[in-house]
C-alpha cells in the first residue's frame, strides 16, 4: 500500500504518531516506515474499519483543527488552542507550523517546520478526521500558507478561522511582511472570519494608522473587502479605552462588542483563545455573532479568574483556560470554611416579617440556630446600611457562637465591613467574580441560578454553591420565576456545584424537594415557613425533623 494511501485511510493517524517526534524535522516519505510496519498498519486499518462498520456510526463530536506554533511556555500557540477547545467541549487536533523556544519574557527560538511535513500532517488529519472547522495560528512561511490553501481545496471544511498572528505578545516577529502578500491572495478570500488585533490589521492594511474606535470601523470594512466573510478588528491595544472593545463586521452590519478591560499580566495567548473559541463554537453549530460573542465572554471570564495567578518571571503570565487552577487552592483552602452539608437548612430572614411579629433580627437567627437552622443568610432589602451593618455584627456573634456560616443578601459591602462568612447574590447583583475578587477566596459565594447555563456560569466565576429556585410559588419575592421541581433537577443535575432548593417551600412540600434525589442538592432555603410564624425556632424545628426523614439522616 502506498505511503498516501496508509495516511488517508482510517487509524493510520495513531500509528503515524508514534513516528512524529523523530520525523518531525526531518522525516522524508518513507524513511521512518519499515515495510513490515506498513503491512501491519494495513491490516491494522482493515480490522479497525470492521469494527467501525459493526459498531454503528458511534457520536461525531464537534472538531476543530489548529494550523499554528508550538509555544513551548504553552500560554499560547498550539498549547492554548487544545485548552481553549477543550474549555469549549471541542475536540481538538493539530499541525504544528513551528516549534518556538518561548516563556513569559519572550520567544527565545523559532524553528519553521518544513512545509512538505506540515502538508504531511494537514494530511494525516483532514483525510482521516472529520475535521469541522479549521482555525490557523501562526503561519510562519509563504510555503506553508500555500500549502494550507491546497490542503483545504483537496480537504474542504464547514469552516475557516484565520488568526494572522504576525507578532507575539512581547513584540517579537513570527510571520515576516513576505508573508503577507499570500496571506492576503490565498487566505483571506477563503476565510469565515479574519481576527487581526490592531497590529495585525494595520500591517495587512498596507500600514494604515489605526488609533480610534471609527479607525478601526475603517479597517474592518477595508479587510472585508479582501475577501473574508467576517472581519473582527480587536481592540485590546487601543489606548485610553475602559473595555475592551473589539468590531465585528459581517459585510452588512457592524457591532461594537465591549468586555470589560481585565487588569492582569496574564494576557498572554488571548488572541490565540479566542479565534480558537470562536472556531470551537462554530463547530458546535452557533452562528458566527454567537460565536464571537460566546468567545469574548469565555476570556473575560477566564482573564478575570486568572488576574492574580504567577506563571513565570516576565511580564506576560499565561491564563487559566480551564479555570481549575486557582479553584484547586481554594477549594483546599476554603474546605474549612464551606462544608455543603451547610446547605441543608438554609434560614434566609426577612425584616419585614420580623417586624411583624415584633422579633428582631437577632432574636429570630438566634431562634432559627436553636431550631437547627445549619445556615443564615441576613435578606434585610429595608433597612439603612447602618443598621444593617450593626445588626449583622450581632448576627455574626450569633452565629460563630454555634458554627453556623453567616451570610449577607446582595451587600458585598456590608459582608466585607463585618467580615461575614460570605455572600449572596443573584443575576442581577454584583457578578460572582467580582464578589470573589473583593471577598477572597475564603469567602462563601452563592449564586441564584434558574438555568444550566447560569450555573455553568456560577461555577466558572469561582462561587461555592448555587441557589435553585423558586420551586414553588412564593409571596416572599416579587415577579419571581417559578421552575418547578422539574427546572430544579435540571439545573441540580448541570451544576458542578452543590444546589439549596428555594421558594415557596415549608413542612408540607419540604419532602417532595428532598425526594428528587440528585447528589447536587443539598437542602433547602426558606424565608416564611420560619420568620413569618410566631415561634420561628419550633418552626425550624419540624422543618429539621422533616428534613431529615426525607434524607433519612440518622441524628
Ligand atoms: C439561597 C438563596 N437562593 C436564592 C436567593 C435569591 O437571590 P436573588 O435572586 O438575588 O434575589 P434576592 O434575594 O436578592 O431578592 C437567595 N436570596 N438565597
Ligand atoms: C429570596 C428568594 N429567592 C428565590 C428564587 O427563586 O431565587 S425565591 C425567594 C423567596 C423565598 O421565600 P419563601 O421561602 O418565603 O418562599
Ligand atoms: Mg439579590
Amino acid at each position: 500500500m502506498a505511503y498516501a494511501q496508509v495516511l488517508s485511510s482510517p487509524y493510520a493517524y495513531a500509528s503515524f504518531n508514534r513516528v512524529m517526534p523523530q520525523g518531525f524535522r526531518r522525516s522524508k516519505g518513507l524513511s521512518y516506515f519499515s515495510v513490515n510496519s506498513i503491512i501491519n498498519q494495513d491490516k491494522q486499518i482493515h480490522i479497525c474499519m470492521e469494527m467501525q462498520r459493526e459498531n454503528g456510526s458511534g457520536i461525531k463530536v464537534p472538531h476543530v483543527l489548529t494550523v499554528a506554533g508550538s509555544d513551548s511556555g504553552a500560554g499560547a500557540g498550539i498549547q492554548a488552542d487544545i485548552k481553549a477547545c477543550a474549555a469549549r467541549g471541542v475536540y481538538c487536533s493539530t499541525v504544528v507550523t513551528a516549534v518556538t523556544a518561548q516563556n513569559t519574557v519572550g520567544v527565545q527560538g523559532v524553528d519553521i517546520v518544513p512545509e512538505d511535513f506540515v502538508a504531511k500532517q494537514l494530511k494525516s488529519v483532514l483525510a482521516d478526521m472529520q475535521v469541522d472547522v479549521v482555525k490557523t495560528g501562526m503561519l510562519p512561511s509563504i510555503g506553508i500558507v500555500k500549502v494550507l490553501h491546497q490542503s483545504l481545496k483537496e480537504f474542504p471544511v464547514r469552516g475557516l478561522v484565520v488568526d494572522p498572528v504576525m507578532v507575539s505578545t512581547s513584540g517579537d516577529v513570527l510571520a515576516g511582511p513576505s508573508v503577507l502578500t499570500v496571506f492576503r491572495e490565498q487566505l483571506l478570500p477563503v476565510a469565515d472570519i479574519v481576527t487581526p488585533n490592531l497590529k495585525e490589521a494595520s500591517a495587512l492594511l498596507g500600514g494604515l494608522k489605526l488609533e480610534t474606535i471609527s479607525d478601526m470601523h475603517a479597517a474592518a470594512k477595508l479587510l472585508h473587502d479582501m475577501g473574508p466573510r467576517n472581519v473582527l478588528v480587536k481592540g485590546g491595544d487601543l489606548p485610553d479605552s475602559l473595555d475592551a472593545i473589539d468590531i465585528f463586521f459581517d459585510g452588512e452590519n457592524i457591532f461594537e462588542l465591549r468586555s470589560s478591560r481585565i487588569k492582569t499580566r496574564n494576557t498572554h495567548g488571548t488572541g490565540c483563545s479566542l479565534a480558537s473559541c470562536i472556531a470551537a463554537e462554530l463547530a458546535k453549530g452557533s452562528s458566527m455573532l454567537q460565536a464571537v460573542k460566546a468567545a469574548k465572554r469565555y476570556i473575560e471570564a477566564a482573564l478575570g479568574y486568572s488576574r492574580d495567578i504567577v506563571i513565570g518571571n516576565g511580564p506576560q503570565g499565561p491564563f487559566d483556560h480551564l479555570l481549575r487552577l486557582k479553584r484547586n487552592i481554594h477549594n483546599s483552602s476554603r474546605q474549612k470554611g464551606f462544608d455543603p452539608s451547610d446547605l441543608f437548612l438554609y434560614a434566609v430572614t426577612d425584616s419585614r416579617m420580623n417586624k411583624k411579629w415584633g422579633h428582631s433580627i437577632a432574636d429570630a437567627v438566634k431562634a432559627a440556630i436553636e431550631g437547627g437552622a445549619t445556615i443564615v443568610q441576613l435578606r434585610e432589602k429595608d433597612i439603612e446600611t447602618r443598621d444593617f451593618l450593626e445588626a449583622a455584627k450581632s448576627c455574626l456573634k450569633i452565629c460563630r457562637s454555634h458554627g453556623v456560616p453567616l451570610l449577607i443578601n446582595d451587600r458585598v459591602d456590608v459582608a466585607l465591613a463585618c467580615d461575614a462568612d460570605g455572600v449572596h447574590v443573584g443575576q442581577s447583583d454584583m457578578p460572582a467574580h467580582i464578589a470573589r475578587t473583593l471577598l477572597g477566596p475564603e469567602k462563601i459565594i452563592g449564586v441564584s441560578c434558574k438555568t444550566p447555563e447560569q450555573a455553568e456560569q456560577a461555577w466558572f466565576d469561582g462561587a461555592d454553591y448555587i441557589g435553585c429556585g423558586g420551586v414553588y410559588p412564593t409571596n416572599t419575592k416579587e415577579n419571581n420565576v417559578t421552575v418547578g421541581l422539574d427546572g430544579l433537577k435540571t439545573v441540580c443535575l448541570a451544576s458542578k456545584l452543590p444546589v439549596v432548593a428555594i421558594g415557596g417551600i415549608g413542612l408540607s412540600n419540604a419532602h417532595a424537594v428532598m425526594e428528587i434525589n440528585v447528589p447536587q442538592l443539598k437542602g433547602v432555603a426558606v424565608v416564611s415557613a420560619l420568620f413569618d410564624r410566631q415561634c420561628v425556632s419550633t418552626e425550624t424545628r419540624k422543618l429539621h425533623s422533616v428534613l431529615i426523614e426525607a434524607t433519612s439522616i440518622v441524628k
